[in-house]
């Protein structure tokens, strides 16, 4: 199968071509970007000389499409959005990694991101990129809306639970991320100095996250409720949530509902006799779960690497799947 990668110059786009370039069944085709177009990927990529000097195209979708069945866009929120509908209509499948085709309820898309939706109609066609909980849908997908970073980390570990009505539906998630979750471009908030040395939550009670995750677990209880605070951790890769709710089920019946339903997920670890950590998951496509409990409140902490499990690698997970391919094919 021939991919392409569309914005490939941002840190998803390098992860997939990290990911890509060792899958057996995929030749990426064309690598994107308007500002580097002209230059050998391998130019922005140092790491890569010699592995993958491809030269860089511009946003020419006739192009891409021309020599493309699988189209990943790397682009920002909004951003994506004609380009999948370009691609959509041009019968290729569309991996999307920002959020706008995460939500089923365009309007609360809209008053999450504050743009309205030119394409709701393709949502019929749309499925949520968790493979582990969604493999049935992703499987008939035209487009994946690949999931957040940080709904990844939250949703895996209490969506089985909820579902089962072993917890409480209302839920805590405290989650800290490393400052490439932010992507490639600086800003004032996270450039070196004001990210070094330093530890802070951010968009307290207002980040954007909190309505997809929200959005995801009320599928599992209509009656969930999340409160959802983001931190800035002056590491470059990672994210830990420690997520907080209470239950009047033993700790061994919690785990054994998720031991159950993530029996044959290799990218799901349980952790019974150990604390997960970032650097356990970093450069992997694995999200790592403890559970521990006193009196009714447990508390869930879970790791992934942002870019991978929160992005690159599940984006190339859940294209495994609409293949037909082992899911793992070059994913560790
Ligand atoms: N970073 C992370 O941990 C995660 C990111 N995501 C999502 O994935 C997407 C990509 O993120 P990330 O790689 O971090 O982002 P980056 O900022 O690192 O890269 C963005 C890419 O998109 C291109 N681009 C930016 N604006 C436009 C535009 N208006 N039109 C066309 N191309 C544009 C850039 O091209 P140029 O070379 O021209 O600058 C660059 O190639 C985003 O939607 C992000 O929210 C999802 C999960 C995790
Ligand atoms: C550290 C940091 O800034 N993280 C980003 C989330 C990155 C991500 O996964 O999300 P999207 O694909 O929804 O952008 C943020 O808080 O906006």
């Amino acid at each position: 199968m021939k991919v392409s990668i569309i914005g490939s110059t941002g840190y998803t786009g390098f992860e997939l071509v990290k990911i890509l370039i060792k899958h057996p069944h995929i030749e990426i085709s064309a690598v994107t970007s308007d500002s580097y177009a002209g230059k050998n990927f391998s130019e922005i990529y140092p790491q890569l000389t010699n592995i993958f000097d491809k030269t860089i195209e511009p946003n020419n979708f006739e192009q891409i499409a021309s020599k493309s069945d699988i189209i990943f866009l790397c682009l920002p929120h909004a951003a994506s959005m004609d380009a999948v509908k370009y691609f959509f209509v041009k019968g290729k499948i569309c991996i999307d990694l920002s959020a706008d085709f995460r939500y089923q309820d365009i309007s609360l898309y809209e008053k999450t991101y504050k743009i309205n939706h030119k394409y709701p109609e393709l949502l019929d066609f749309t499925a949520y990129g968790i493979p582990e909980l969604f493999e049935k849908n992703i499987k008939s997908a035209k487009i994946i809306g690949n999931p957040g970073c940080y709904p990844t980390s939250i949703i895996i570990p209490t969506y089985p639970l909820l579902k089962e009505g072993l917890i409480s539906p209302e839920i805590i998630a405290d989650s800290k991320s490393g400052v490439s979750g932010a992507g490639k471009k600086p800003t004032e908030k996270t450039h070196f100095c004001e990210v070094n040395e330093d530890f802070k939550p951010y968009s307290i009670l207002s980040h954007r996250h909190e309505s997809e995750i929200s959005s995801i677990l009320k599928l599992a209880d209509k009656n969930s409720k999340v409160i959802f605070t983001p931190h800035l951790l002056p590491i470059n890769r990672g994210i830990e949530s420690t997520i907080y709710t209470k239950s009047d089920k033993s700790l061994e019946q919690l785990y054994d509902c998720l031991k159950e339903y993530y029996k044959n997920k290799k990218f799901v670890r349980i952790y019974e006799n150990s604390i997960p950590s970032i650097k356990n998951v970093q450069y992997t496509n694995f999200i790592d779960i403890a559970l521990f409990k006193r009196r009714e409140t447990l508390i869930i902490v879970s790791c992934i690497d942002n870019l991978i499990k929160g992005a690159s690698g599940q984006a190339v997970q859940n294209m495994n799947l609409l293949l037909n391919l082992k899911e793992s094919t070059a994913l560790i």
